[in-house]
């Protein structure tokens, strides 16, 4: 059996990974707090991670891997977007914006993660469907002396814990010296955290021993990892921000509330997606949705692959010039693997870079070496353990129509012009030969007022062809254009 690597942050070193139970192998990933769309950086740990089950899957069997993944909806944005939409007007009860809200960006979260080729985990907890474990939990800890209420809230006493601090490598005392604590009169010590906390009357709560209220962020995965996977598990995982304090808190709640488990064995952290040097985040306002990308044309396959470029342990940021390589090779494989049936074996060498702690850049080397040798069936066999040329991701291939290869393109994908599919929802009817003719006919108007220095109207021509969802680069042996997404044969049709 292929051995497996990884880096555990709580040693720092690269381990080999020995499951508790090859049967039943559990991994644990933090998931998102549903209050808006994913950016970008919030799909890196989902692809990640991803690679990660496929992996374990095809190590120990795919019935043999549980993998779980939460989702907070229970949270002050989720709740001051809801509030913001009854403050618009919306006449019906908090509670159902709430859940309007979630359940919508949970259905945003799928559509986007799937696009992305994501397999869905074994199990998607709803953080609110599991207060009554969180209660139990926290009433464990207050009679283990680990937390104790106070005016309505009940607090983690992080002192009663010797190894706080043991995952990120730092004392409880740097720790207070260094983080932005939240100081409460009500608390015995600074670094306290919160378990559960009150509810104002028109804020969702629960009933609970300590008073109408809700939990803390971290206990939810206390709890549901401890439901659902028990006191001793695999893998947990999520992104590196999270290491301090949600993961040192998860740990100081399970050690202590089931001092029999272990709770995680090994765990692993992704590195942020960065925007000019900084991490991607809501709060900095500097980032990108998943759907962005998508509604700009570039397919989740690629965008993915972008992602698999960079080893999961290092810093990356998202570039066009990434992206236009990726969707080169992925356009040349998938041209290369068409109506080939996979390998029944991903080649050893993509399975050795993958088991060497996830080199996702390693395994994509070894794609090429496959495709420079012509070994068709293992490149994709091997590139479907990647999550890569899989038959759910392959919509977008005939989409990249250029001037001239365009034909040929549609004809190699096997699509006649005519009935072609964009997406996987909508249908779009064109003539190809008509699109072709009135694009030709567009850019030779372009063209001719370049020649007579009217720039601003060979703008509004190129402006007028992307509005319809042709967008077009100019080259050194001419224009070249594409078909995105978006394309609208009404549109274009209307050009004057
Ligand atoms: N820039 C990023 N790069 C990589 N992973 C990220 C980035 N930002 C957040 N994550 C990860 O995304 C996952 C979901 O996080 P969560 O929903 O809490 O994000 P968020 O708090 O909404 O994001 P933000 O940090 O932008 O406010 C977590 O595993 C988190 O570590
Ligand atoms: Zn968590």
């Amino acid at each position: 059996m292929t051995t497996i690597r990884l880096t555990n942050t709580k040693t720092r070193k690269k381990e080999v990974f020995t499951p508790i139970d090859p049967a039943n192998v559990r991994l644990y990933v933090c998931g998102p707090t549903v209050y808006d769309r994913a950016h970008l950086g919030n799909g890196r740990p989902v692809v990640v991670f991803d690679v990660l089950f496929r992996l374990l899957r095809q190590i120990y069997g795919a019935d043999h891997v549980t993998y779980v993944r939460n989702f907070t909806d229970v949270d002050d944005k989720i709740n001051a977007a809801a509030q913001a939409r009854k403050a618009a007007g919306d006449p019906r009860p908090l509670e159902d914006l709430i859940r309007e809200r979630t359940d919508e960006t949970i259905g945003w979260y799928h559509a986007d993660m799937d696009a992305l080729g994501a397999l869905r985990p074994t199990a998607e907890p709803r953080a609110t469907e599991w207060i009554g474990a969180m209660i139990a939990m926290i009433e464990d800890l207050i009679a283990k002396g680990h937390a104790y209420e106070a005016a309505g809230h009940v607090l983690f006493r992080v002192r009663s814990y010797r190894d706080y601090g043991a995952l990120s490598g730092r004392s409880v005392d740097d720790m207070i010296a260094g983080a932005r604590v939240e100081v409460a009169p009500f608390k015995e010590d600074p670094m306290d955290f919160v378990l559960w906390k009150p509810s104002d009357a028109d804020l969702p709560g629960w009933e609970s021993p300590w008073g109408r209220g809700r939990p803390g962020w971290h206990i939810e995965c206390s709890a549901m990892s401890h439901e659902l996977l028990g006191a001793s598990f695999d893998i947990h995982a999520g992104g590196i921000d999270l290491q301090f304090p949600h993961h040192e808190n998860e740990i100081a709640q399970s050690r202590c509330a089931h001092p029999e488990g272990g709770f995680a064995n090994y765990w692993m952290h992704n590195e942020m997606l960065l925007v000019d040097g900084k991490k991607m985040s809501k709060s900095l306002g500097n980032f990108f949705t998943v759907r962005d990308l998508l509604d700009q044309g570039w397919p989740g396959e690629v965008i993915r692959m972008v992602y698999l470029g960079t080893h999961y342990g290092k810093p990356m940021d998202w570039t066009e010039e990434k992206a236009e390589q990726a969707r080169d090779t992925l356009r040349k494989w998938r041209q290369l693997t068409e109506n080939v049936e996979a390998a029944n074996m991903p080649d050893p060498a993509v399975v050795a870079a993958l088991a060497n702690d996830l080199n996702t850049h390693g395994a994509i080397g070894q794609l090429h070496r496959l495709a420079a040798a012509g070994d068709v069936a293992g490149l994709k066999a091997s590139a479907n353990l990647l999550g890569l040329l899989t038959d759910d991701l392959a919509d977008w291939t005939w989409r990249p129509v250029s001037g001239g290869v365009g034909t040929h393109h549609f004809e190699a994908m096997g699509i006649a012009a005519g009935p072609a599919t964009v997406g996987t929802s909508q249908l779009k009817v064109f003539d190809l030969e008509q699109v072709e003719q009135k694009i030709a006919q567009v850019l030779t108007a372009r063209s001719e007022a370049r020649a007579a220095r009217d720039y601003q109207l060979a703008d509004q021509y190129r402006g007028k062809l992307l509005a319809a969802g042709v967008s077009v680069k100019d080259q050194p042996g001419g224009a070249v254009w594409e078909l995105m997404p978006d394309f609208d044969p009404a549109k274009l049709e209307a050009i004057k």
